[in-house]
């Protein structure tokens, strides 16, 4: 998919995240937007289309959507336990991700 399909999967499976009370959505929903995440490297920013694939920028484009990754991974791993808030609590944290690389990136 391209770099905006696989923001609009990862944002719709987000919402869904923090709002549901079922332990299988939150675990399948994560997956979804893990997916996606792991797509997104597949592309560039739009405004970065010129770079190399291991030019700093892009490498730095591919950093955040590690870091985005690993925090789904933390959520996923406590979903597993069938810790539900905890999970919920870590899915909190994507938000300063997204914040911090749709500055740069977007
Ligand atoms: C929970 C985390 C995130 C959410 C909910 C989210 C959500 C979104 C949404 C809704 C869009 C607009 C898509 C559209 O135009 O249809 C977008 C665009 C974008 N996001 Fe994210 N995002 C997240 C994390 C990230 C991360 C970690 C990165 C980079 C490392 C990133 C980079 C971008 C870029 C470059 C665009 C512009 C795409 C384009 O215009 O084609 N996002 N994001």
């Amino acid at each position: 998919a391209d770099l905006a399909d696989d923001m609009d999967t990862i944002a719709g499976n987000y919402k869904k995240v923090l709002s549901t009370d079922s332990t299988d959505t939150l675990k399948q929903s994560l997956q979804n937007m893990r997916a996606a995440a792991v797509d997104a490297k597949q592309s560039k920013p739009p405004k970065m289309e010129d770079k190399a694939n291991d030019s700093p920028e892009i490498k730095d484009f591919h950093h955040g959507l590690d870091t985005l990754i690993g925090q789904i991974d933390q959520s996923l791993a406590l979903a597993n336990q069938g810790k539900l808030a905890e999970a919920k609590q870590v899915a909190q944290g994507f938000k300063q991700t997204r914040d911090a690389n749709h500055k740069k990136f977007r």
